[in-house]
């Protein structure tokens, strides 16, 4: 049953702020709360959350990540004098103290507590905590850029500790290197910790040597630290989807946390003054649904940073509004990743080649040839574009993010009068005849047997749901069919021709797909099963063949993150169809990643073909396409060396074609 996405909001935490001057820490205002809640409100996002109270962290609770000495020291400030704050200030980094923080901090850490009690219990299914003072850059005995407890730090130790969670992963998509985080978990295998952040080879703030690619996590916890620097200033959605798709998503899944917390900074998006980054506020809706089908759904976003306010209220509304399952908006320009995205892409998945069996095959550079390919890359950048000498100063603009409106039916079925529509679907009859032309069409073209009034009725149903996915009266649907290639047929030919869809299919398992409907584009066919089918002739048709079929959920779902998403983001389909080829022999939960996932496209518009005896699937199809998060896979062995070896091939030939599949520098010279 559909369960609800938790808010957690106090304006008690809106009432302390910088007492002096300090440029450094002037961007860190109360408004950055408000307007965020006031975004949600007005967005009528608000109310369709549970308003979960905060509360005060407990001693106990704060001594999870910090030490007395500290502890006592910060419990002092709300006594202190304006001069004792500062001189308190001066022993840390670009944060500051108030007499009201100490309190703000504990409700800070409270909050995250409560989302945590909320989302493990199954209260709700996920939410998110918008809070200050953000946390990620404390330390053990130290405040540090705006942070004083480190709220998420503490979270994860708690999660484990309350309920004896194995694994948590905390992903952190501020655009500065959360630090504490990284102290806290090194040497911890039950904690992966991955961060990007700007970077600049070492130049951009904290200066930290060990946020660079190379700090892996010490002792038992190597591999379980993933650093992702950002060498440039202006990366955009496409370098974001692609660290997801090629590094974060792959080692995410292997891992297989049992709960999922992310460090929500939001100056990461564009015009925010400290990121200096150009991705738009709706690709967060896009990395949270990327996160939701982990730890079955079970996610708590708790804000970090964000300090341009126009862009931080939005991206947080396109984060909750995704948490609450509406559709995703159409990705923006995604243009592929830049070189040096590319670059640090390639040294992060060099890095961590010997921790996560997904990146056994990642090109095998050594590190030290990397670092000296680096500088020269770098230099040979830095050459071609001026130096800009002053920090852009222009306003940067960017589109209101598009309206995600959910269509008056989520989910329709397609179904033999015997088998039970799934709850929460609507069964699917078609009411209103088709035009006569349409129909004489589908006997010449579609129909084997033209007084095949069953198959009639059938293909007419379909191509009438696609027109009403087309006007978005529907969202998704699933269809029980006697024979799925001609269904798939007969929909790629009326969506791609009548309603000029860009129709990305998803053949799941063997059997002839007719490739000419991939020929002129209008559809691309991707095909993954175990037997090579005919080489890929064109570049709207991709074959991906597993050893082992697609019953190797490890090579499966290398191929859905190294290939099907960036695929289908380049692509930007209006609709997928989703075919489940006879004996496909896929687990019913990698069937139910897969359908959750492609729901990244078409505003969600997924229709789902499957034979007519696959009655057993329908439940659990439908459920996904109902939003509902897909059950965790279980933790997956290594995938078959040669079938990574394949993709690799697969995916070095096509991405001259597809630029969200390279995942290395274009050889520079
Ligand atoms: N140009 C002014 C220099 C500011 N240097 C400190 C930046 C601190 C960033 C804090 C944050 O955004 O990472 C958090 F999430 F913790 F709030
Ligand atoms: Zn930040």
């Amino acid at each position: 049953m559909k369960m609800g996405t938790a808010l957690i909001y106090d304006e008690e935490m809106t009432k302390y702020k910088l007492l002096w001057v300090d440029p450094a820490c002037k961007i860190e205002v109360p408004e950055r709360l408000t307007v965020s809640h006031d975004a949600l409100v007005r967005n009528s996002l608000a109310d369709r959350c549970v308003a979960i109270p905060v509360r005060e962290a407990t001693d106990a609770e704060i001594l999870l990540a910090h030490s007395e000495e500290y502890l006592e020291a910060v419990k002092k400030t709300p006594y202190m004098t304006l001069e004792d704050l500062k001189e308190f200030t001066l022993q840390y980094g670009d944060v500051y103290f108030h007499p009201n923080i100490y309190h703000c901090a504990k409700l800070a850490v409270g909050a995250a507590l409560q989302l945590v009690d909320s989302v493990v219990t199954g209260k709700v299914r996920n939410g998110m905590a918008l809070v200050r003072p953000p946390g990620h850059h404390s330390m053990r005995s130290a405040a540090n850029g705006f942070c004083v407890f480190n709220n998420v730090a503490i979270a994860a130790r708690y999660a484990k500790q309350k309920y004896g969670l194995e694994r948590v992963l905390i992903v952190d998509w501020d655009v500065h290197h959360g630090q504490g985080v990284q102290y806290c978990f090194e040497d911890d295998p039950s904690v992966l910790y991955f961060s990007w952040h700007r970077y600049e080879h070492q130049k951009f703030w904290p200066q930290l040597r060990e946020s660079d690619y190379d700090s892996v996590g010490k002792e038992k916890g190597a591999g379980f630290n993933i650093n992702v620097p950002w060498n440039k200033v202006g990366m955009e959605n496409s370098d974001y989807l692609s660290v997801f798709c090629h590094l974060l998503l792959p080692v995410a899944y292997e891992f297989c946390p049992d709960l999922v917390l992310v460090c929500a900074g939001f100056d990461s998006a564009i015009g925010d003054p400290e990121g200096e980054m150009c991705a738009t506020p709706d690709i967060f809706a896009h990395l949270t649904h990327l996160l939701m089908n982990l730890a079955g759904g079970k996610l708590c976003a708790v804000l970090e940073g964000g300090y341009n306010l126009t862009s931080l209220p939005q991206a947080v509304c396109q984060t909750v509004q995704t948490l609450l399952g509406d559709p995703l908006p159409q990705p923006a320009n995604l243009s592929g990743p830049c070189t040096s995205a590319l670059e640090s892409l390639h040294c992060v998945r060099s890095a961590h080649r010997p921790y996560w069996s997904c990146l056994k095959h990642a090109a095998d550079l050594p590190t030290s040839d990397i670092s000296t390919k680096r500088i020269k890359l770098a230099e040979e950048e830095e050459e071609k574009t001026p130096k800009e000498e002053e920090k852009s100063t222009e306003e940067k603009v960017w589109p209101e993010p598009p309206k995600r409106v959910a269509p008056p039916v989520r989910s329709v079925a397609l179904l033999p009068k015997d088998v039970t529509c799934p709850e929460g679907c609507k069964r699917f009859s078609s009411s209103e005849a088709l035009d006569p032309l349409t129909v004489s069409k589908l006997r010449e073209n579609f129909l084997k047997d033209a007084d095949d009034g069953d198959a009639l009725t059938t293909l007419s149903s379909l191509i009438s749901i696609t027109e009403e996915m087309k006007k978005n009266e529907i969202c998704s649907g699933l269809a029980l069919v006697r024979d799925v290639t001609m269904a798939m047929m007969c929909v790629v030919q009326h969506a791609a021709a009548a309603l000029s869809n860009r129709v990305l299919v998803v053949c799941v398992g063997n059997g002839k797909v007719p490739s000419h409907i991939a020929e002129e584009g209008k559809a691309l066919v991707v095909q993954i099963g175990s037997e090579s089918t005919e080489e890929q002739k064109c570049k709207y048709y991709i074959p991906v063949c597993l050893k082992k079929g697609c019953s190797d959920m490890s090579g499966f779902i290398q191929a859905v993150f190294g290939l099907f998403l960036p695929l289908g983001y380049e692509y930007d389909p209006s609709l997928v169809l989703l075919v489940r080829m006879p004996d496909s022999r896929i687990h019913d939960r990698m069937w139910q990643q897969l359908t959750a996932l492609l729901q990244s496209f078409a505003q969600g518009h997924t229709l789902v073909l499957m034979q007519e005896d696959e009655k057993a699937c329908v439940g659990p199809t439908a459920s996904s396409l109902l939003g509902d998060p897909a059950p965790p896979l279980e933790r997956l062995q290594a995938p078959l060396p040669q079938d990574m070896e394949a993709m690799e091939r697969l995916r070095h030939r096509l991405q001259a074609d597809w630029k969200l599949l390279q995942i290395t520098a274009p050889e520079s010279g």
